[in-house]
């Protein structure tokens, strides 16, 4: 019998809103953002930031761009109060930054609060109580009356002590927290409540954050109500509606994409979705999903490799390699068609002037955020042929004839089918150099040739090669110098082949670049072998090619 608890539970109702307008826009400019990093990110970690690390998180979302950063829960810890202290006080806040502290709806605390901030010349204070049914009986165990009367008294409270602080220029955030299973009727009768107490303005400015604390529901169901409430309250152009999404369903980033839609102007979030649970929203792929739609985030995210090390040093958590944009394996390709649309998507770029990322598979360049193309295309046995010839083209400059990549392809495939794991560039490189040469084997080795045009047309050749025994001498004549090499071969060592197929090319784009040549010759037997000769000079390296592609022994 199938275990099937799901009638432990139900679901959230969605909001009835026939005449939605959100599904018709579209994302054309970016949001305001708020790092909660070191608040709701903070608070969601088994070892809390301590100052240190508070600091260099601080630092690096400056260098980020964030403009509004939620700094601490200065009731919560000395080490919350202490950092909101040592920013003002060392004066590490820019001109252009606004920190942002929250606080429960309780006198001592936000007494509290207000004494972190002293001396700021700018803050926002964030009170939040939930409005939820659940929480009204369960958690606070009152009525909606009182839990409207909670919000408005520490909000009277708040705007006294903000009015007997001028000299900080406040600002004021109301979060009924649990907003996303709030009746929304009730949603927006606490928060008319709060903004008349406020009376938001130019000078008293206010952001309602509308949070999916626990996400419950579908990212629609979040945008309606998200739309219902900006369309329904009576101080909309006053206020900045925040969004603060959750990830329990996994859709936080979607429920802020389509809230914004729906008429958010900010969104709250932390760097790889870190936070409670499943983490806040993540304002990394928030930013770079804007930016692959031709919007800027208004975040400087052009080093990731360097955010994710910050971040995982101050969280003590890692990003996830497969952490959209930001993990190590977000612009890898193993498989084989991806690789093959890949190679010919670079192919086609290196040849357009056109400036639009068009790319199979990869929605952002990785140049962008500080990547390189080195880990695109990596090597296993779900790998196609296209994959090892990208990766010799990348790092020796080999540009393999299509038929030499099905040959290596087939000799990488039997090497990572027994093995069972990924190849390395280094792997793959020797098991290139095992097969095709292309540098002299040891058992081949060109020495030196002569050739001399004959009277009755054609030319002869002397070479000289180095073998494990000894030196070997070769002379042949032909039509050119690769038919007269071959002649040389073929009387040598008794062995029938033809050349089936010739390709070089430059390593580089200078005129003293060295040559790489490709040959394959096919045996009476019907089968062929393909050898590799890289050299200063175009024709020693097309004789070493050929002398690569023999399955000689040299013993003579
Ligand atoms: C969704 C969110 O992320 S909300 C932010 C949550 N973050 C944190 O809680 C981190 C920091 N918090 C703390 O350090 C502590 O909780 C403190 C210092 C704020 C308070 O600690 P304590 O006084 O020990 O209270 P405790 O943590 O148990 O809080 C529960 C009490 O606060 C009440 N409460 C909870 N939220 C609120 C609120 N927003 N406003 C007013 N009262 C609240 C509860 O009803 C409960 O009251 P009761 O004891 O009368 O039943
Ligand atoms: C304090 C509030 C905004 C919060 O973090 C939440 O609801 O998730
Ligand atoms: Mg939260």
């Amino acid at each position: 019998m199938l275990y099937d608890p799901s009638q432990k539970y139900q679901p959230h109702p969605p909001i009835h809103l026939p005449d939605r307008q959100w599904p018709n826009k579209q994302l054309t400019h970016a949001p305001r953002w708020l790092s909660t990093d070191l608040r709701d990110g903070n608070q969601a970690l088994a070892d809390p930031m301590d100052g240190l690390r508070k600091l260099r998180f601080w630092e690096l979302l400056l260098q980020c761009g964030f403009k509004e950063i939620e700094v601490a829960f200065p009731s919560a810890s000395e080490t919350d109060f202490q950092f909101v202290r040592q920013l003002i006080e060392e004066r590490r806040i820019p001109h252009d930054v606004t920190i942002q502290v929250l606080t429960q709806a309780r006198t001592d605390l936000i007494e509290r609060t207000f004494a972190a901030l002293e001396g700021a010349s700018r803050a926002t204070l964030h009170l939040y109580n939930a409005t939820a049914p659940l929480f009204r009986r369960l958690v606070f165990r009152q009525s909606k009356e009182e839990i409207i009367q909670l919000a408005v008294s520490a909000t009277r409270q708040i705007r006294a002590l903000c009015e007997a602080n001028p000299q900080t220029q406040w600002s004021y955030e109301y979060s009924p927290e649990t907003f996303c299973f709030t009746e929304s009727d009730f949603a927006l009768q606490i928060c008319e409540a709060v903004a008349d107490v406020w009376e938001p303005c130019c000078e008293r400015p206010m952001i309602i954050n509308l949070p999916a604390t626990v996400e419950v529901n579908t990212p629609n169901v979040y945008a309606d109500q998200i739309e219902y409430f900006c369309r329904h309250f009576s101080r909309r152009n006053a206020v900045c509606i925040s969004v603060h999404p959750h990830n329990d369903r996994g859709s936080g980033v979607a429920s802020a994409e389509l809230a914004i839609l729906a008429g958010a102007d900010r969104v709250e979030g932390c760097l790889f979705g870190n936070g409670e649970r499943t983490g806040n929203v993540c304002l990394v792929t928030m930013a770079m999903n804007l930016y692959s739609q031709g919007v800027s985030p208004q975040l400087d995210f052009s080093d990731i490799k360097h955010v994710v090390e910050e971040v995982e040093q101050c969280n003590q958590l890692p990003v996830h390699p497969r952490h959209p944009y930001a993990g190590k394996l977000a612009f890898t390709a193993f498989s084989g068609s991806h690789q093959d649309a890949i190679k010919k998507g670079f192919t086609a770029r290196q040849q357009s002037s056109s400036p639009l990322w068009e790319m199979p598979y990869l929605p952002v360049d990785p140049n962008d955020i500080g990547c390189s193309y080195e880990a695109v295309i990596r090597v296993n046995s779900q790998s196609g042929k296209s994959g090892a010839a990208w990766i010799l083209e990348q790092n020796h400059g080999l540009v393999l004839p299509r038929g030499l990549q099905q040959d290596f392809s087939r000799h990488v495939q039997e090497q990572t089918d027994r093995d069972g794991n990924e190849m390395t560039l280094n792997a793959l490189w020797q098991l290139f150099r095992k097969l095709y040469g292309p540098h002299q084997l040891a058992d081949r080795q060109l020495l030196e040739y002569r050739s001399e045009s004959q009277t009755e047309g054609g030319l002869s050749l002397q070479a000289r090669v180095q073998t494990p025994e000894g030196i070997l001498t070769l002379q042949g004549k032909g039509n050119g110098l690769l038919s007269a090499t071959a002649d040389a071969l073929k009387s040598q060592f008794k062995v029938a082949f033809s050349i089936e197929d010739y390709h070089e090319h430059t390593l580089g784009r200078h005129s003293e670049s060295r040559s790489a040549a490709y040959i394959r010759c096919t045996f009476a037997n019907g089968e062929s072998c393909w050898g590799v000769g890289i050299d200063n000079d175009v024709a020693r390296a097309s004789l070493q090619a050929l002398l690569n592609a023999l399955p000689i022994k040299s013993s003579n």
